[in-house]
């Protein structure tokens, strides 16, 4: 059986929590950033985490997030991951980490050359990192973008933590670049869409295959 884990981002409806299911991802992201067409209500997350089974990976997405929405959001949804997508400090990553003893995914927007230091520094507090395309300046969403970097920028690097590729991600790119990276955890959102915030069955399926090889 294939290493690759796939994680699909973005879920909001019951049928997504079966398509992720039926394709064996890994993990299943749920966002919590009002501003994005993926957003979840703490009650539709609530019925989305409750149907995961064991063995999907419930991945909470905030953007900056304070401590209240941290509260309220973690009082009613069971999640296995935090995911910060913001601008949070290597000292506040920390902070979530020992606060909601949850492990913490923390992205990392790359364009260049100069983007690699932050992975180092976030690969020391970090119980994982996500290898994001960094968003255009004027962009509205700092991620879920369906933009792509430079993956040659990241051949053959590793760091102290697991961690994962996206960006731009769809199945028809999706094995070149884990052939090019040598990542073995994909993350996808708009690759698999038919509509901003929609996920396609079809297209979930197809990228979790083309990944797994
Ligand atoms: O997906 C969103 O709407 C989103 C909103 C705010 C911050 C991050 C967001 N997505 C982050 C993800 O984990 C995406 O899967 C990742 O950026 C890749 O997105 P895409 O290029 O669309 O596959």
């Amino acid at each position: 059986m294939s290493a690759i884990r796939v994680k699909i981002c973005g879920l909001t409806r019951p049928q997504d929590i079966d398509a992720v299911v039926a394709a064996q991802a890994a993990y299943g992201g749920l966002v919590f950033f009002p501003k994005s067409p993926r957003a979840v209500s703490i009650a539709q997350a609530r019925d989305l985490s409750l149907a995961s089974p064991v063995g999907l990976a419930r991945v909470g997405l905030f953007v900056n997030p304070d401590d209240a929405l941290l509260d309220a959001v973690l009082a009613e949804v069971p999640l296995d991951i935090l995911q910060l997508h913001g601008t949070e400090s290597p000292e506040r990553v920390a902070e979530l980490r020992a606060r909601h003893g949850l492990p913490v995914m923390k992205a990392v927007g790359v364009a260049g050359p100069e983007d690699l230091d932050a992975l180092t520094t976030y690969g020391s507090v970090a119980d994982m990192l996500l290898v994001d395309a960094k968003p255009p300046r004027d962009a509205v969403l700092p991620g879920g973008n369906g933009l792509a970097f430079d993956w040659r920028l990241i051949a053959g690097r590793r760091w102290p933590v697991p961690w994962m590729l996206a960006g731009g991600l769809t199945p028809d790119n999706v094995r070149e670049a884990i052939l090019l990276t040598g990542a073995t955890q994909v993350d996808v959102s708009s690759g698999v869409e038919s509509a901003p915030g929609v996920k396609d069955a079809d297209a979930i399926a197809r990228f979790t295959a083309a990944a797994k090889g």
